[in-house]
């Protein structure tokens, strides 16, 4: 997995919105749209923040999310909502191309994950999905030891016990994320640090999540001095 640090985090966001315009630029010049999965998190959030007056074709631009919170629609807790007061609302994005996961509206979180599994077949292939990772090495809600970090087959999970609040999510598994033409992990901060080096050292997927995925044309780790500052 390729690193790519910058001195710190205002720049870390500030130089991935400028690859971000470049790469939107580029997919909708090549194929007529780009299709991107959002992640939640701080930085992300950040990052969706930094995009609101750059150069983009919203109009063919899809957004999807690698993991949600199974809340409310109207929570503040879900990443939809977040990335709609960070950029959604603020720029032309077309409501059909906004595709959030289900949100916990008198549904099941089964009938949600096969919702969204619907829901991903029908969106095609992923240009670009974007992760923050947790100081447990942790990507979308694919927490260590989980299953959907090896299991094969499902492209969406159900996940009924997250070790961080709120416990009900769904979450793209290792097997979707590796789908997508390319994946950038953003990550910021010290508390990071031992995590990034672990998932750079050939950890076990179980051990370390985020050493498992893979874009199947690119795959970036985009870090502040700071996260990168443990030996790998
Ligand atoms: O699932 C969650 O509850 C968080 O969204 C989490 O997965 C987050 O994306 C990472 O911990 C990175 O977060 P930061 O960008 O805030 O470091």
């Amino acid at each position: 997995m390729r690193a790519v640090v910058e001195g710190d985090r205002a720049a870390l966001v500030a130089a991935t919105a400028d690859r971000l315009e470049a790469l939107l630029g580029e997919r909708i010049a090549a194929r007529g749209r780009a299709t991107i999965a959002l992640t939640g998190g701080s930085v992300g959030i950040e990052l969706l923040a930094a995009l609101v007056d750059r150069r983009i074709d919203w109009e063919h631009v899809v957004v999807t999310w690698s993991d949600e919170r199974f809340v409310a629609a109207d929570s503040g807790d879900r990443n939809a909502r977040q990335a709609r007061e960070a950029l959604l609302d603020l720029v032309p994005i077309p409501a059909a191309n906004i595709r959030e996961l289900p949100a916990a509206d008198g549904t099941s979180l089964d009938d949600a994950a096969t919702a969204a599994t619907g829901l991903l077949e029908a969106l095609g292939p992923i240009d670009l999905t974007l992760l923050g990772m947790g100081p447990d090495a942790h990507v979308a809600s694919l927490f260590p030891g989980m299953p959907g970090v090896r299991e094969g087959g499902a492209r969406i999970i159900p996940v009924r016990d997250s070790p961080k609040p709120p416990p009900e999510r769904l979450s793209f598994t290792v097997e979707a994320i590796n789908a997508s033409e390319r994946v950038w992990l953003i990550v910021a901060g010290a508390d990071k640090a031992e995590a990034v080096a672990l998932a750079r050292s050939g950890a076990s997927p179980d051990e370390a999540p985020a050493g498992a995925v893979h874009g199947t044309l690119e795959t970036l780790m985009l870090l502040d001095a700071d996260a990168a500052s443990a030996p790998a």
